[in-house]
């Protein structure tokens, strides 16, 4: 399997050098030169699977000539060893024909342990066979950046910095981060947004000294590793309603659209999957675009749901690419003129084509409020501010004899503040967190300037020399 840049001037790659590069250096984001595929037949046999070898069945032709299944299949079955669930990642009905299928029962109590579990696996495998070193920088609206520290502690060839925007995390996804005492886990709290801090990510790796001299990699869901790997949940959570001999649909609550790319991705490797329902908070540039093609940037508005605060969402370059007939070069000048105007302009034709898949809604706070009270009272059910706008867009999209399929992303506890406001409950964090507002912090706070922020990734480097 050989691996393009959605913008075409970066080399073509396998999946283990795609994994360690991380961004490709023309800006664009890597992905399959083909799409891998199964049959009917192929995707029955899965059924029945335990997940670890499902998900290394469903990741095998994305790593093809770098990593066996039986490779991958040590993998998986090392990183869900820890989950707090004997199913990984259960699934409920909370109405008629709309379920919740839970990503959050990994160390840090989101979906993004999902796919940074096998991470933590894969960087190391690839990096001993190589004989090398690195330095990840991700940027984090709170989930990804404790999921990473988690999955990287002390693994002795990789160091991590993290960028969080100050004071727009929920304080348990910052104390997650910010506790680990592992001499390769920096933080750095960035005066601004997340969006800044994605863009400082993506402008050091434009540093074409910086990104050699460090040896940069990411795993934000810009890295392809990160998709591939929760492509695996949706084929689970559809053989589980009877895919391939049943339709099923998806709903998923969405920031920087990894994680419903991740869903479009199972349907193109020909799971028959009808309708993907995306859910933003007031940063809606996703349902604006899905509602009356407006994709114009806003500022960013802090919410209840903090992850999702984002208003570039960077995988949608993957499906824009795409819907470009993987026209790499329109890409690459729609994406930098929507840099430099904050508008992107997609052909209708190419609107029309995102909507037949794709439908959107938003949610503001009081509305968010109002969805995590009513799933309580009339379901019983518990839903993060994330999961519970998730489960609204599920409810919004429903047809009759299709299950729809909600992803639960994150633990209700990572956001007492505002389950206590919408239920009158403080959810209590598991006993591995119990005394993390005991543990005592570590983090530089540093302005949004990519020469201070370069400065700060140097030294925390280092400092583990
Ligand atoms: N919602 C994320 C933002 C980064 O997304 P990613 O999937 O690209 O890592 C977060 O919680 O950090």
């Amino acid at each position: 399997m050989h691996y393009i840049s959605t913008r075409g001037q970066a080399p073509v790659r396998s999946f283990s050098e795609v994994l360690l590069a991380g961004l490709a250096e023309d800006g664009g984001l890597y992905v399959p030169q083909t799409w891998p595929t199964f049959s009917d037949a192929d995707w029955r046999a899965m059924r029945g699977l335990s997940y670890p070898a499902l998900a290394a069945r469903v990741i095998a032709p994305f790593a093809a000539g770098c990593l066996t299944e039986a490779d991958l299949m040590k993998m998986t079955t090392a990183a869900y060893a820890g989950f707090d669930h004997p199913a990984i990642v259960p699934v409920t009905e909370v109405e008629d024909g709309l379920f919740v299928k839970e990503l959050f029962h990994g160390p840090t109590l989101a979906f993004k342990d999902m796919a940074m579990q096998l991470l933590g696996h894969l960087f190391e495998h690839v990096l001993a066979s190589r004989g090398e070193t690195l330095t990840i920088v991700g940027a984090t609206s709170g989930d990804t950046g404790s999921a990473a520290i988690e999955a990287f502690a002390n693994r002795a060839r990789i160091n991590v910095v993290i960028l969080h925007p100050e004071g727009r995390t929920s304080e348990v996804q910052r104390r997650q981060m910010t506790t680990v005492k592992a001499p390769n886990i920096g933080n750095l709290a960035i005066q601004g947004t997340f969006d800044d801090c994605q863009d400082l990510v993506k402008a050091m790796f434009a540093d074409v000294v910086f990104r050699r001299d460090m040896h940069l990699s990411a795993v934000n869901s810009i890295n392809w590793a990160r998709i591939a790997a929760q492509v695996a949940y949706y084929v689970h959570a559809a053989l589980a309603m009877g895919a391939p001999d049943r339709e099923v649909s998806f709903a998923v609550p969405t920031g920087n659209f990894g994680n419903v790319l991740a869903a479009w991705v199972a349907r193109q490797m020909g799971l028959p999957i009808r309708h993907f329902a995306i859910g933003s908070n007031r940063n809606d540039i996703l349902s604006r675009f899905l509602h009356d093609n407006d994709m114009s940037m806003r500022a960013v508005v802090p919410s209840l749901s903090p992850s999702m605060d984002i208003q570039v969402s960077s995988n949608f370059e993957r499906l824009l690419f795409e819907l470009l007939d993987r026209d790499a070069d329109a890409c690459a000048t729609m994406m930098m003129d929507f840099r430099k105007t904050g508008r992107m302009n997609i052909d209708p034709d190419a609107w029309r084509r995102a909507t037949a898949l794709f439908s959107g809604i938003a949610l503001d706070d009081d509305g968010t409020r109002a969805e995590i009270r009513s799933l309580y009272d009339n379901s019983h059910y518990l839903a993060d501010p994330h999961s519970a706008i998730g489960i609204a867009a599920g409810r919004a999209a429903r047809e009759p004899g299709v299950p729809m399929i909600a992803m639960a992303t994150a633990h209700p506890a990572k956001f007492p503040d505002a389950m206590e406001a919408a239920t009158g409950l403080r959810p209590a964090l598991p006993e591995h967190l119990a005394d993390l507002f005991e543990r005592e912090e570590r983090f530089r706070v540093v302005e949004n300037d990519l020469g201070l922020v370069e400065d700060a990734v140097r030294s925390l480097v280092l400092s583990n020399s």
